[in-house]
């Protein structure tokens, strides 16, 4: 089947919302609602399809783009790619030029609408931020907690909570005051045995690749509404990850780390390589800051994760 090479925005508002349109009844998906965009056409590229699908769906000039996700997808009908860019900038008013309903909707209330198949991920890409701390081993409670506040303060919208070496008692404990803190201002993943969630349900559940291995098999172990996630370092991995349905995953190490010395690293070249047959948001982590960003979306990656180059001085 040949595949449609498809060019989308999620446009977002000065105000975080994000623009979707409602796909006509006559076309394909029709009735479902959309990411604004259309068909990359011969010798364009996807930059320039984008601003000009823009201009004919919505009436609107691109004046700020970058790659979010690329999402390959086969309906029984008809194959895609789904190259997704953000929009966080542009000049005109959004109207529905082909008569299309439009909805501004903020990214939490996304999953309530329907949209085809292919754009759960995409859904998953909106709603995630471009960092994603991990905290430092080795601290105390006191001292990470006042670490975790101190990076919310400065924007961190996702953390994941890492303690290997604690104890189930100690690390609950950590994870009551870390709710607490992240409440209404950033996303918690927990990370541990399946038996320390349920006293969570605000929080997600990031998987080792170990439990990735484990689980795998038996689809997702974790209700849809919470947020699950997995840690990759392979393309077999990325596929288990796949085949489970997480949400979101972790690729590395990127570079040398200090958590991991003496492990071979991916690099960038690898690491894009394997993003490239991948269709859900991932983080590259490993040895990588902030600095690191623009590279990490070249590569197709969601963003960084990172300790110790999100952790506050
Ligand atoms: N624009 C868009 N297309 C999507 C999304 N999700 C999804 O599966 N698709 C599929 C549906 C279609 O098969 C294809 C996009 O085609 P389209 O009908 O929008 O193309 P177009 O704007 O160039 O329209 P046309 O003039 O060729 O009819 O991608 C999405 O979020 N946005
Ligand atoms: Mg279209």
């Amino acid at each position: 089947m040949k595949c449609i090479h498809v060019a989308a925005a999620v446009i977002r508002s000065a105000d975080g919302r994000i623009l979707i349109a409602k796909r006509p009844l006559d076309k394909h998906q029709g009735g479902l609602w959309e990411f604004p965009g259309g068909k990359v056409e011969a010798g364009e590229s996807v930059e320039a399809a984008l601003a000009r699908e823009l201009v004919e769906e919505l009436g609107i000039r691109v004046t700020r783009a970058r790659p979010l996700i690329q999402v390959r997808h086969a309906y029984p009908d008809k194959q895609v790619l789904l190259d997704v860019w953000e929009v966080s900038a542009f000049e005109g008013e959004a109207h529905g030029a082909e008569g299309q309903p439009l909805a501004w909707v903020q990214a939490r209330d996304l999953p309530d609408y329907q949209f085809p198949a292919a754009n759960l991920p995409i859904i998953a890409a909106a709603r995630l931020p471009d960092r994603y701390l991990i905290t430092p081993e080795g601290l105390e409670p006191q001292v990470l907690l006042k670490g975790l506040k101190v990076a919310l303060d400065a924007g961190i919208r996702l953390v994941q909570l890492r303690a290997p070496a604690m104890f189930d008692a100690q690390y609950r404990d950590m994870a009551v005051d870390a709710v607490g803190l992240c409440a209404g201002r950033a996303q918690l993943m927990l990370k541990g045995p399946r038996e320390w969630l349920g006293d969570f349900p605000s929080a997600g559940w990031h998987l080792t690749a170990r439990q990735l291995r484990e689980y795998a098999g038996n689809g997702r172990p974790f209700p849809a509404q919470r947020w699950l996630a997995a840690s990759c370092h392979d393309a077999e991995e990325l596929q288990l990850a796949t085949l489970m349905g997480v949400d979101f995953v972790t690729l590395s190490p990127v570079q040398p780390t200090h958590s991991h010395p003496g492990t071979p690293v991916l690099g960038w070249a690898k690491s894009s390589t394997l993003l490239a047959g991948f269709n859900h948001p991932a983080y590259l982590l490993g040895g990588l800051g902030a600095d690191d960003l623009p590279p990490a979306l070249q590569a197709g990656a969601q963003g960084v994760a990172a300790i110790r180059g999100f952790w506050p001085d």
